[in-house]
């Protein structure tokens, strides 16, 4: 029998989730929706699906089996600890949580449940360049990684909406989670800094530049620009001891013409990172099927809410600050590697 799914959260990427969900994948059922915009829910719900008033009543139907929340960034932590209150598996998009404080919440019931149950949507893991470059680095063969040097540019944010907090509490959690992920490794202290801003995005502070120490000693650098206009463009290069391994564009047709030789990219994550929702959720399916939960873990969560913490104390600070973490439950021995 297919996975009995409920939606929360109908914007940009629960719209894109509900398609897949219902389009692409197998072994997967839509069979309940909610939205605190009930119209945009009741305009979007697939026929036959549950339109539920409220998170609570779809996260307690009878009917849903596992919960996907694509709700705003400060309404997950309620959703979540309802889901395990429930022992509902559960995908969350990214940020899984807006503090340290809530973090530790979610860790402690789901440590207290006994069982995974929660997948934060860190999508990066699931891509096959991104999969191919780590397994370069854990091969050995270029020696240890020494520098990563990760560039996150978004064509535009909505004006009014992305203020300059979010590159480091809304952005950069993708390329903190990468990079633990990638080198194998913890976050230990980070810094900010801005370079001249661009006029592109108004009164924005955009680009950002952060620098990101991790325990071993390897630093990673982060562009993070939101304006860029030209697409989305992300990149990924390890810089090692007798090699350097870089992550590849995405392979699209490359044209000639009287213009030059030219190749598209991506408009959006959307676009550029299809095929990795689809495997994201491809194995979150499997998991939540067992009804448990496989890949970036609440404690994966948790590492990117304090990144975030001391990223905007360092933005304020100019400083270095530190990343400080709990030792790790054994539930979550097995995850993030
Ligand atoms: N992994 C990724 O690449 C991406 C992740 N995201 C994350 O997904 C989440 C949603 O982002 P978007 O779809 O861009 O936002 P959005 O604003 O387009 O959609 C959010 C939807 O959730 C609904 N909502 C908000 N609070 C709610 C609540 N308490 N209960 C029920 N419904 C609620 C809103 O009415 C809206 O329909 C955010 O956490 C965002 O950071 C967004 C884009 C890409
Ligand atoms: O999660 C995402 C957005 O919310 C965020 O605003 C973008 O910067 C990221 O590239 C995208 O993956």
């Amino acid at each position: 029998m297919s996975l009995q799914v409920g939606i929360i959260g109908l914007g940009m990427i629960g719209q894109d989730h509900l398609r897949r969900l219902t389009h692409t994948l197998s072994d997967v059922s839509v069979v309940a929706v909610a939205d605190i915009d009930r119209k945009r829910a009741a305009s979007i719900a697939p026929a036959g699906a549950e339109l539920c008033d409220t998170p609570h009543a779809l996260i307690r139907s009878q009917k849903v089996q596992a919960v996907v929340i694509c709700s705003w960034g400060p309404a997950h932590e309620e959703q979540l600890l309802e889901c395990i209150a429930v022992g509902k598996p559960v995908f969350c998009e990214k940020p899984m949580v807006t503090s340290e404080e809530g973090a530790l919440r979610v860790m402690d019931a789901e440590v207290a449940f006994g069982r995974r149950l929660v997948q934060v949507g860190f999508m990066r893991r699931f891509d096959a360049d991104y999969r191919a470059l780590k397994a370069v680095i854990d091969d050995g063969s270029l020696g240890l990684p020494l520098i990563y040097r990760s560039v996150h540019r978004n064509a535009s944010v909505p004006e009014g909406l992305y203020t300059s907090e979010m590159p480091l509490n809304d952005t950069l959690v993708h390329d903190a989670d990468i990079s633990r992920w990638l080198l194998n490794d913890e976050i230990a202290g980070v810094e900010v800094r801005f370079p001249r801003r661009s006029r592109q995005g108004g009164e924005l502070r955009d680009p950002t530049i952060v620098l990101l120490h991790m325990v071993s000693g390897a630093i990673v650098d982060v562009e993070i620009s939101v304006n860029i206009e030209y697409g989305y463009d992300i990149r990924g290069e390890v810089s090692c001891e007798t090699g350097v391994a870089a992550l590849p564009n995405r392979p699209a047709t490359v044209i000639s013409d009287r213009y030059g030789i030219r190749q598209a990219i991506p408009a959006d994550f959307r676009e550029r990172f299809i095929e990795a929702y689809d495997q994201e959720f491809r194995e979150w399916i499997a998991a939540a099927s067992q009804g448990t939960a496989a890949g970036p873990s609440v404690w994966d969560g948790y590492a990117a809410t304090l990144v975030a913490d001391a990223a905007l104390r360092a933005a304020q600070s100019g400083r270095r600050e530190a990343v400080s973490m709990k030792p790790k439950a054994g539930l979550y021995a097995e995850t993030s590697r």
